[in-house]
């Protein structure tokens, strides 16, 4: 069952103590049998239920115990919606995708890199076409003034 797929709406479906998922570095956490037992109490697991608890987690500092526990809670993995452009391929925020934090979504195609990539694949064009134009421009004087 691990290596089911879920969008970020079908966790946000389970934000409640009784059936309460979170998403920690891309993979989908069953919590609601651990939350009763959190050393570091429950409500703050109630806050991050159904949404990405990776910062929350990690700024906590949790020991390798916690993270063994984690793994035991595994229930699948996030499935991020990708859009193709024919300059760039590019992660796509979905609905109710909470902004990703810089820290973690460094080393794939962030948003940030995505729209600077693709902000330089537009002046290449603006660019070319100015040159190409200018080049017909001149050829089409120099035509004129050869007759
Ligand atoms: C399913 C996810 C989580 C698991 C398995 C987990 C597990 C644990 C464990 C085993 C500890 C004891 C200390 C340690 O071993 O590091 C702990 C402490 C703590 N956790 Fe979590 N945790 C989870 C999520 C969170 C989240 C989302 C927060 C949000 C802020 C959080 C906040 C804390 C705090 C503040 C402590 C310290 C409690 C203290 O020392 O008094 N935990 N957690």
């Amino acid at each position: 069952m691990a290596d089911k797929e879920f969008t970020f709406s079908d966790v946000s479906e389970h934000a409640t103590k009784k059936d309460l998922f979170v998403v920690i570095h891309d993979k989908v956490y069953n919590t609601s049998s651990f939350v009763d037992e959190h050393p570091g109490g429950e409500e703050v697991m109630l806050d991050v239920g159904g949404q990405d608890a990776t910062e929350a987690f990690e700024d906590v500092g949790h020991s390798d115990e916690a993270r063994e526990i984690l793994e035991g809670l595994l229930v699948g993995t996030l499935k991020r919606q990708q859009r193709e452009y024919w300059w760039i391929a590019t992660d796509m925020e979905q609905e109710g995708d909470p902004p990703k934090p810089r820290a973690y979504a460094a080393g794939g195609s962030t948003a940030s890199s995505a729209d600077s990539s693709s902000s330089v694949a537009l002046y290449a064009i603006i660019l070319i076409g100015g040159a190409l134009a200018f080049g017909a421009y001149k050829y089409l004087q120099s035509q004129q003034e050869s007759q």
